[in-house]
C-alpha cells in the first residue's frame, strides 16, 4: 500500500510545494565558515525592483560582482578619461545592503576600448597605460572591494599564454606588473588571477599554478585564484577533482573562490536537465565546502531572466538557480543542500509544468553518503552523486534522492 501525504497529493495534482528555508544560500555558506555566497549583477537590470529586492536579500547573497561596469571599456573609454558611474552604482548597492563587493576586472583581452586595441604600442607605452589604468581604477575603489580580479583569462586551453595584446607586447611580465600596480594602489584588497577551465586538473590548471608561482617569484602579492566555473549540465567535473584542484592552488599559499558559477543547458529545459543541473550545482559548491581555502561562491547572476548565457551561447540557457520568473529551480535546493542548509515544505503552491507521479518502492539504505535508495523520483529532481542532503523521510517509507528536501514520502 502507498501512503500519500497532503503535499504528495498536491504534487500529484501538478502543484509543487513552495519551500521555506531555515537558511538562505549566504546564511548557510557563512555558517560553514565561508565568507559569502554571492551573485553577479549588471546595471541595466537594476531598474527591475523585484530583481533588486532579491539581489539585496542577504540571506541568499552576501556579496555582489559587477558583471560589466568595472571593465576597461566601461572605466577608461578614452585614454586617461575615467568613468565610474555604473561601477559606483553597484558598489553603493553592495554598501547599502552590507554585501561584500568582488571587483571585476582590471586586465583582460576582451571588452577593451578601441584606443587600446588599435593603439600603436611599444613595450614601454603599453606598460605605462596598463599601470595608469590599474592605479586609477583600484585607487577609486580603494577600501570598497573584498577582491579584485587583476588578470582575467591569460591562458590558452593547453596552459600556454594566450597571445593577447598584453602578452604579445609585454610578455609574461605583464602579469606581475599588473599585480604590483594593484597592490600599490590598495594594499588591503585581495588580488586574484581569474580564469575558466582551471577548476579541474589538466594543462590549463597547471598553467594557472605557474602564474601564481610567476607572480610570487617577482616578490609581488597574489592572494587568490578565481575559478569561473561556467559549466554545462551533465559535464561538470567531479567534486573530488574540483576539490583536489583547489587544494593544489591553496598549497601555494593563496585562497580560491568560485567566481562566476553558472551551469547551462541546451534549451528547452526539461525536468531531467533541471535535476542534473541541481546535482551539478551541488557538486561544484560542495567542492568549495570541502576546501578550507575556498572562501566563497559567486553565481554569474541569479536569474535566467538576466543571464549572459543565451546571448553568448546560441541555443543554450536556463543556467541560473532561479528561472526567468524569479522562481527557485531545483538548482537552488541543490546548492542549499551542499551548503548543509535545511528545507521545509509549506502549504503555499507554485505550479510546475512537468510532473511525474510515478513511484516505485525498492530497497532501502541508510548510508550517510549521497547514494540514498528507496522510492519515488517525482519531478525528475533526484539529487544524484554528490548530494549530501537527508536520506530518509519521517514516514515508514524511505525517500530517494531529493524527495527528502521536500519532505515527500510516498
Ligand atoms: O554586447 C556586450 C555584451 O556582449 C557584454 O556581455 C558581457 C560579456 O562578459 C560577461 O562576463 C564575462 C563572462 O565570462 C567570463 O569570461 C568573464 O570573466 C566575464 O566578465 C558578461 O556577463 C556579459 O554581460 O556586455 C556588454 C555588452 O555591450
Amino acid at each position: 500500500m502507498v501512503h500519500l501525504s497532503a503535499s504528495s497529493l498536491l504534487l500529484a495534482a501538478g502543484i509543487l510545494p513552495t519551500l521555506a528555508y531555515g537558511a538562505g544560500l549566504n546564511t548557510a555558506a557563512v555558517a560553514l565558515g565561508k565568507l559569502y555566497f554571492g551573485s553577479a549583477t549588471d546595471n541595466p537590470e537594476l531598474t527591475d525592483t523585484a530583481y533588486v529586492s532579491q539581489l539585496s536579500n542577504t540571506q541568499d547573497f552576501g556579496q555582489i560582482t559587477p558583471g560589466n561596469s568595472q571593465k576597461w571599456d566601461a572605466t577608461e573609454p578614452s585614454q586617461n578619461t575615467f568613468t565610474f558611474t555604473n561601477g559606483d552604482t553597484v558598489a553603493k548597492l553592495a554598501q547599502a545592503n552590507g554585501q561584500k563587493l568582488r571587483c571585476h576586472n582590471l586586465v583582460w583581452h576582451n571588452q577593451l576600448p578601441s584606443w587600446v586595441t588599435s593603439g600603436s604600442w611599444t613595450n614601454a607605452t603599453l606598460i605605462a597605460a596598463l599601470k595608469n589604468h590599474i592605479t586609477n581604477v583600484v585607487t577609486h575603489y580603494k577600501g570598497q572591494c573584498y577582491a579584485w580580479d587583476v588578470v582575467n583569462e591569460a591562458l590558452n586551453e593547453d596552459g600556454t599564454y594566450r597571445t593577447s595584446l598584453w602578452y604579445n607586447t609585454i610578455g609574461e611580465a605583464y602579469l606581475p606588473i599588473a599585480f604590483a600596480a594593484a597592490a600599490a594602489a590598495d594594499p588591503s584588497v585581495k588580488l586574484y588571477y581569474n580564469d575558466y577551465n582551471i577548476e579541474y586538473s589538466g594543462a590549463k590548471a597547471t598553467g594557472a599554478l605557474k602564474i601564481v608561482k610567476l607572480v610570487q617569484s617577482y616578490g609581488v602579492k597574489i592572494d587568490g585564484v578565481g575559478l569561473q566555473a561556467h559549466f554545462i549540465v551533465g559535464s561538470t567535473p567531479s567534486r573530488s577533482n574540483q576539490a583536489s584542484t583547489m587544494a593544489a592552488y591553496t598549497a601555494l599559499g593563496v585562497e580560491v573562490a568560485i567566481t562566476e558559477l553558472d551551469i547551462r543547458m541546451t534549451l528547452p529545459s526539461t525536468a531531467a536537465l533541471l535535476a542534473q543541473q541541481s546535482t551539478d550545482y551541488a557538486t561544484t559548491v560542495g567542492a568549495c565546502v570541502d576546501t578550507k581555502g575556498c572562501v566563497g561562491v559567486t553565481i554569474w547572476d541569479w536569474t535566467d531572466k538576466y543571464s549572459w548565457v543565451p546571448g553568448t551561447f546560441s541555443g543554450q540557457g536556463a543556467a541560473c538557480p532561479w528561472d526567468s520568473n524569479f522562481v527557485k529551480k531545483p538548482a537552488y535546493t541543490g546548492i542549499l543542500s551542499a551548503l548543509g542548509g535545511s528545507a521545509t515544505s509549506t502549504a503555499t503552491t507554485t505550479l510546475v509544468t512537468s510532473v511525474s507521479t510515478t513511484s516505485t518502492t525498492t530497497s532501502t539504505s541508510t548510508t550517510s553518503t549521497s547514494t540514498s535508495t528507496g522510492v519515488a523520483q517525482h519531478w525528475g529532481q533526484c539529487g544524484g552523486s554528490g548530494w549530501t542532503g537527508p536520506t530518509t523521510c519521517a514516514s515508514p517509507y524511505t525517500c530517494t534522492y531529493s524527495n527528502a528536501w521536500y519532505s515527500q514520502c510516498l
